[in-house]
């Protein structure tokens, strides 16, 4: 879906970069050395340097291969203009984004649209998904809730047609899952590193300025002084009666991040995952493969700088429409 916003079209073996930005996302979260004995950096003991030099040349390259291509008129023929966020990128290509200062004119080059479009698809591809995926594991071990939210689809949307984007907003109950889905599963548990730009003291502690801050939206999801005790347990009602949102004015729950670099995906994001797990709890019954019961469900991370699953979720689906 993603890589249709940006370029216009699914996934395919000319867009196959994905790997390399897997890879430059790996060693971004990866435990390394250097950071702690930074004298020991210039050795790159665990290669990782190495690793992440050529993950970064081969992103450049493809990058270039595309603003080319597209300079010459290759691949995009059946495409008109602004069909996607690249082609509106390199439409922009060597015109200046301050036409009004003649002084000190800035020229939008290919540099600015390869580090736009490597941004993009860092944070768009799988934060998404992995965040259904968390939430649909929930919804699995918790046969309670899963009952809960198909009875609140049955009563808003009924069982002859699908759950289509104007009903969202009255799903209140799948609103609360997904949030009680954020707090246990923030995709990036410690969001983007923040530097602060002045001295400041926050709650008595003093951060110098120019400090590198990191935010544990994590280890927030499970503390007890904010959650009550039942921290651990999935159990969305907990937000019946909170009027938290996501927008990032409730600091307890802010896994878009806050302020001015908070997520700008945010919207699009939610309506995403609204509508999936709406159609999926709806459409189907689902079951755990081989006989297994939900408490033996695997729920494993995979740490990094995001935290998906370890491993893949495996379920068995079963229609229950009536159409
Ligand atoms: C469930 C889905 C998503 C989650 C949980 C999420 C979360 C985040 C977080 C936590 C940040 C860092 C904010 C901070 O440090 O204060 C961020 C930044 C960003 N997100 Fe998302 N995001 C999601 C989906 C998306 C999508 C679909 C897009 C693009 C369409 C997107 C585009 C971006 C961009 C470009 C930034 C960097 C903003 C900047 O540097 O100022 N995100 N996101």
């Amino acid at each position: 879906m993603m890589s249709k916003v940006l370029f216009g079209r699914s996934m395919d073996d000319k867009i196959d970069f994905k790997p390399l930005v897997d890879e430059a996302l790996h060693l971004s979260g990866v435990f390394n050395l250097s950071d702690y004995v930074p004298f020991l950096a210039p050795l790159d003991l665990q290669g990782y340097t190495r690793r992440l030099k050529k993950a970064s040349s081969g992103l450049h390259e493809f990058f270039d291969k595309m603003i080319d291509e597209y300079q010459q008129g290759i691949n995009m023929d059946d495409q008109k203009p602004y069909r996607s966020f690249f082609q509106l990128m390199v439409s922009m290509l060597d015109t200046p984004i301050n036409p009004n200062d003649e002084d000190q004119p800035y020229i939008f080059g290919r540099e600015n649209i390869k580090a736009i479009m490597v941004d993009m698809v860092a944070a768009s591809f799988d934060t998404t998904s992995t965040t259904i995926e968390w939430t649909f594991t929930e919804l699995l071990k918790h046969p309670r809730v899963m009952v809960a939210l198909q009875k609140e689809l049955e009563i808003v949307v009924g069982r002859n047609r699908m759950v289509e984007e104007s009903d969202l907003p009255k799903l209140a109950y799948l609103d609360m899952v997904i949030k009680e889905s954020f707090r246990l599963h923030p995709v990036a548990p410690l969001l983007i590193p923040h530097e602060s730009t002045e001295d400041v003291t926050v709650n008595g502690y003093f951060i110098p300025k120019k400090s590198r801050l990191l935010v544990n939206t994590w280890s927030m999801g499970q503390n007890p002084k904010i959650w009550s005790s039942n921290a651990e347990e999935f159990f969305p009602e907990r937000f019946k009666d909170r009027k938290i949102d996501l927008r990032g004015h409730d600091f307890e729950l802010i896994p878009f991040g806050t302020g001015r670099r908070g997520c700008p995906g945010m919207q699009l994001a939610l309506v995403n995952m609204r509508i999936i797990l709406a159609q999926l709890a709806h459409c189907f019954d689902w079951e755990l493969p081989g006989g297994m019961l939900p408490n033996e469900l695997d729920m494993t991370e995979k740490f990094g700088l995001s935290l998906p699953r370890a491993n893949r979720l495996l379920v068995k689906s079963t229609y229950r429409l009536i159409a």
